[in-house]
């Protein structure tokens, strides 16, 4: 060890005698303790090179001065040129120095305790500043839906403007249709006064009139922006059929008929111009030549609107978010005096409020229809393990309840349609599969016969959805959860299109979200919109229109009723809270010892353990199996998923994901630091004691 630095090379006196210098020992020592912060052998070295490039006096050292804290030079031994000059024989200087070393660490010390207080400002700053940034976002926009409130204040459901006779004659001559839908006239008479606006109406409201009519109202081309080339065609199949000129470009259109359409809308004759030109995202996003089309057409005062459809696509909020709708951001500047109309049957304000950013709409009218739809009766049924099961209560409920009445079985993958129609098919019930691995015509010969009744059911993958419009669909079902309450809303909302009664019954097993987890877990908000969907099948006893109303941010007031078409509603059960905390420590306890045996668990595996069942090694004594069944512990886990206190960890094989489940560590932390987690569950009403009745002199229960 040399001297009482703490330099363990002990290499100082040959690097020095090397660099030319002889050094007392009291120079050494002095240069360990006030050099502190070099190692010897760096100070050294650094002299070597300085003593090789000058002709310095060899008694005495130039320092060169270090930006460190020990570096503040004194007046003694200052340099005109800002080195500190050490006199390695001076005893006073000696003596100098160790008070200056002592001035100095007590500098350090406060200079350290005044930066710990600093950085202790910075975080506190820091998150002010985040929590400020987020409040500034959230006022911004709330000022801006107050600006779309207002606008949506102004009376736009008038008879006076000057296009509302014609309006009312195409009505009526043009669309067969005698009376408006809700919102439907105050959002033409918006779009017809050049106001962009926003329009959510619940799915089969009509949304589509409030584009389709306008357009045969104005001079010029309405642009129609559609995700489906299916919705499309089927649009202006229906528009022909109406009378009404109607074109769509997709990336499929081959360049003739593509050089015909444009022709046929720039240069025309008159009575020729079709009113509506249908285009995906795509055609706009990544086609130079058709967005030049497009700013040529706007200066010839060629382009009446632009209609968005499905424009919570937009959003990755939105439940099937599109890459290309944020292109769409650019027309808002591109086309400034054409008026926007975006349309779309689900968006929560938080959706709304994205949309109008992406697009460049900030505090454009915002028409929003209530999302309820009366007429639907929503259930949640739990779904048996066995399939066998599943199909004979389904084929039961087919062939009894819905007999002779058309609907749609929702499955989660091609394989499910197929297992579940072949199934159903044995079962004597007429059932088809659609899914999006099918051929086009296929799949189109599947929807002919559906649509013409010569199916009872069809049974399809999300891919059967959007632009499905056989108004007396009276039940659609799903085989498992939705990936979104948005989804859901959508798939079931094809039911009961005509404005009568229809059911939605949704089978629910818990092993289902793990399916669903693996496959949304790569997208942004994948999961969380998954939890909400989990959190509404396991909901125990509220209103289930109520649960959509609030997810949506919609209202739903104490007076609001949903007239017993909900299973909650239908049959009122009591509640209680409960505290759910031992569970929580029971499962982290499972999960924990697992891993220390390294192993991961999947739910299906927690719950064997928990019940006694699994690897022994793996079970622990002194957690007992619950008392309740394995329903009722599966919705206490879900609880703990939901709420974010079991996470889950997804592991790659070369042909699956699986979902293992893991300890959240904030959970834990909130655990120990005391915190409770309480649920809701429902109580079973206890059964009255049966009152006992005599049959032949003998008593019995009754
Ligand atoms: N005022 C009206 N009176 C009667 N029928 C109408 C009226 N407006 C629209 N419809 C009909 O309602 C059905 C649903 O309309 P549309 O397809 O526009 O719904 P949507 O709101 O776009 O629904 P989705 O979001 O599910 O596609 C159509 O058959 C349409 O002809």
């Amino acid at each position: 060890m040399c001297v009482k630095s703490g330099c363990d090379r002990g290499d100082c006196r040959p690097l020095a005698k090397e660099a030319g210098i002889i050094l007392p020992n009291s120079a050494i020592n002095r240069l360990h303790r006030t050099l502190a912060y070099l190692t010897c052998t760096r100070f050294f070295h650094s002299l070597r090179q300085k003593n090789m490039s000058s002709d310095s006096d060899s008694d005495v050292l130039e320092v060169e001065q270090q930006p460190t804290r020990s570096s503040a030079p004194t007046a003694s031994t200052a340099k005109p040129n800002g080195h500190d000059v050490v006199d390695v024989d001076s005893d006073s200087n000696d003596r100098s120095a160790n008070q200056s070393e002592q001035g100095l660490v007590r500098e350090l010390a406060r200079v350290e305790d005044e930066l710990k207080a600093v950085t202790k400002q910075i975080l506190r700053l820091k998150q002010k500043q985040s929590s400020l940034a987020s409040r500034q976002e959230q006022i911004s926009q709330e000022l801006l839906l107050n600006q779309s409130k207002s606008l949506a204040q102004k009376d736009w459901t008038g008879t006076h403007f000057e296009w509302s006779g014609r309006v009312r004659e195409v009505l009526q001559d043009v669309f067969k249709i005698s009376e408006f839908r809700h919102l439907q006239l105050s959002a033409i008479n918006a779009t017809l006064s050049k106001q962009d606006l926003i329009l959510v109406m619940p799915t089969g409201g009509g949304k589509s009139l409030c584009y389709q009519l306008p357009a045969l109202v104005s001079q010029g081309i309405t642009l129609v922006i559609s995700p489906l080339i299916s919705l499309m065609e089927d649009q202006v199949m229906q528009l022909r059929k109406l009378g009404v000129g109607a074109e769509m470009l997709t990336g499929s259109t081959k360049r003739e008929e593509n050089t015909r359409i444009k022709n046929l809308i720039s240069k025309g004759p008159a009575s020729e111009k079709p009113k509506l030109l249908f285009v995906a995202p795509e055609k706009l996003a990544k086609n130079k030549s058709f967005m030049s089309f497009l700013q040529n057409l706007h200066r010839a005062n060629g382009i009446a609107r632009i209609a968005i459809d499905e424009v919570h696509c937009c959003s990755d909020w939105g439940h099937d978010f599109r890459p290309d709708y944020t292109f769409l951001g650019v027309l808002r500047d591109l086309f400034s005096d054409v008026p926007i109309i975006g349309l779309t049957a689900t968006a929560s304000n938080k959706v709304i409020a994205d949309v109008q950013k992406i697009l460049n709409l900030q505090g454009c009218l915002v028409l929003k229809a209530p999302f309820n739809r009366p007429n639907l009766y929503y259930e949640v049924r739990p779904k048996t393990a066995v399939q066998k099961d599943w199909l004979e209560e389904v084929a039961d409920l087919l062939s009894a309840e819905f007999k002779g009445q058309s609907g749609i079985i929702y499955a989660l993958s091609i394989k499910d349609t197929e297992e579940l129609a072949t199934g159903l098919r044995e079962r004597n019930i007429k059932a088809g599969w659609y899914h999006a691995s099918m051929s086009p015509e296929l799949r189109s010969k599947a929807h002919t016969k559906w649509l013409e009744g010569k199916l009872q059911v069809i049974v399809a993958t999300t891919a059967f959805g959007l632009g499905i419009d056989k108004p007396d669909v009276r039940f659609v079902i799903h085989h498992s959860i939705s990936k979104s309450i948005e989804n859901y809303y959508q798939e079931s909302g094809r039911a009961g299109r005509d404005g009568r009664k229809a059911k939605c019954i949704l089978y629910y097993r818990f092993a289902d979200y793990f399916r669903l987890s693996t496959l949304v877990f790569a997208q942004q908000t994948g999961l969380q919109k998954l939890s909400h969907m989990l959190a509404y099948c396991t909901e125990p006893i509220k209103c289930r229109r109520e649960l959509v109303a609030e997810h949506f941010s919609d209202t739903w007031g104490q007076g609001d009723d949903c007239k017993s078409m909900c299973d909650h509603c239908r049959r009122p059960r009591s509640s209680e809270q409960v505290d759910v905390t031992k569970h929580c420590i029971s499962v982290y306890r499972l999960i924990r010892n697992a891993l220390e045996n390294e192993t991961k668990l999947t739910a299906n595996m927690l719950f064997d353990l928990w019940y006694g069942k699994g690897k022994p090694a793996l079970r622990l004594k002194d957690i007992p199996a619950p008392t309740h069944s394995r329903e009722y512990m599966e919705n206490i886990v879900a609880h703990f998923i939901s709420e974010g206190f079991v996470k889950e960890d997804f592991n790659f094989t070369a042909y699956s994901t699986t979902s293992y489940l893991k300890i959240n560590t904030a959970g834990q932390q909130k655990l120990d630091a005391g915190y409770r987690i309480k649920t809701i569950v429902a109580v079973k009403a206890k059964r009255p004691s049966s009152p006992a009745c005599e049959v032949n002199g003998k008593k019995m229960k009754a």
